[in-house]
């Protein structure tokens, strides 16, 4: 084990906390186990980090309190449970918070929340507000309103927008394992890999589809949002949530789960754009050299017009376009430098201006 720091590693981070580690085996609330994460929380704010909680276990919280038929409409019944439970979680976690003398504030998002500029900035501006008060944000998915196609993922891709809005510096994912496994979870000879270069593809291979008893998302939801955090520069972490003092350890130089290593020297900007494909007012189609040439992780590559094959839509300087590979796949987005007609007569030129810079690029993947 590494020596803790005396000084934590982070000023601001956001922690995820998955169903699993809130919810016994019978799938009702683990006080316990709620009371020791907020018990590290308010470590954390007596180390002096800003601390913004991602809960899940409203469902949960909701069986517990009305055991719905099964035969209920499965929509409806995540509805109802959610609407619920999410009374009595934050009646858990005020009174546990204020065992502290630290007060939580609920905050319920649904992806659109994060497309729309005006709902993004006055959910950023809350937060920030929030966090100046030295009160601990717990957020959740607003499964009343989020159904079918307006659902994320699970909260971790919450979590994962979360941490890029407020430009976090450390993202931890707390599962129900110790971290990402070398091998099947239900073999013993399976360890924790402690270090993941986000940019190296080896580790997909260890990722299995098998999911934990009441987690949505899976151990392949959270690799690819803890990829993405990383390589906009957010440390992020997969940890064991039931591990006496996970959050302090890792704060303090003592991770005992993975982390994906974090691109260094990522602009406030760039996290934006990575999170911010809203909807594209316009697409270029670029040549398979453009491809790798962008998806390299050793070049620093603004998007040219020499590589462009076809510029579609009509978009404004300051819009952000969508790129597509020769298969019309998107591969990425950016902030487009000039219109549509100045970027259709440049197709395939050499010596033009970047039609997408490099300081306004993300490039999935
Ligand atoms: N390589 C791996 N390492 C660890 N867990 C894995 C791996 N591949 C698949 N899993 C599965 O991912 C699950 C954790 O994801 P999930 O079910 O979403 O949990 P949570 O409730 O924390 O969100 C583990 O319970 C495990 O079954
Ligand atoms: N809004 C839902 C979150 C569901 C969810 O993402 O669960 P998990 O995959 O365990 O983090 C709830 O509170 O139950």
């Amino acid at each position: 084990m590494t020596e803790r720091s005396k000084d934590p590693l982070y000023n601001c981070v956001v922690v995820k906390v998955g169903t699993n580690v809130l919810t016994r085996p019978d799938g009702l609330l683990d006080m316990t186990s709620i009371s020791g994460l907020v018990d590290q929380i308010a470590e954390l704010k007596r180390l002096g980090i800003s601390v913004i909680l991602v809960s899940s276990g409203a469902v949960g919280a909701g069986r517990s309190l009305l055991p719905l038929k099964e035969q209920t409409n499965k929509v409806v019944r995540r509805q109802v449970l959610s609407s619920i439970g999410q009374v009595r979680l934050m009646e858990i976690y005020r009174q546990f918070f204020l065992n502290h003398g630290l007060f939580c504030a609920q905050v319920l998002a649904t992806k659109e929340d994060f497309r729309d500029r005006r709902h993004y900035l006055n959910m950023k501006n809350c937060f920030l507000a929030l966090l100046r008060d030295q009160v601990v944000p717990v957020v959740n998915e607003n499964d009343v309103i989020s159904v079918t196609e307006l659902m994320f993922t699970d909260n971790d891709e919450l979590a994962g927008l979360v941490a890029a809005m407020i430009n976090a510096e450390a993202l931890i994912i707390l599962s129900s394992v110790d971290g990402v496994l070398d091998g099947p979870p239900d073999e013993a000879a399976s360890r924790v890999i402690p270090e993941i270069d986000p940019a190296d593809p080896k580790w997909e291979k260890f990722i299995l589809p098998s999911r934990s008893s009441f987690g949505r998302g899976g151990m392949h939801t959270k690799f690819r949002i803890a990829g993405k955090a990383a390589k906009v520069g957010i440390a992020t972490y997969i940890a064991n949530g039931r591990r006496a003092d996970v959050l302090p350890g890792i704060v303090q130089g003592e991770n005992s789960g993975t982390l994906f290593r974090p691109k260094e020297g990522v602009s406030g900007f760039k996290k934006w754009i990575a999170y911010n494909e809203s909807t594209p007012k316009g697409k270029v189609r670029i040549n398979a050299g453009a491809e790798e040439a962008l998806r390299s992780p050793d070049r620093v590559t603004s998007l040219l017009p020499v590589g462009i094959e076809a510029v579609m839509g009509t978009f404004e300087k300051g819009d952000i376009i969508h790129i597509l590979n020769e298969k019309e796949e998107i591969i990425g987005w950016g902030i487009a430098q000039y219109d549509y007609e100045k970027a259709r007569s440049n197709v395939g030129k050499k010596g033009k201006k970047a039609l997408v810079h490099y300081d306004y690029l993300y490039i999935e993947g």
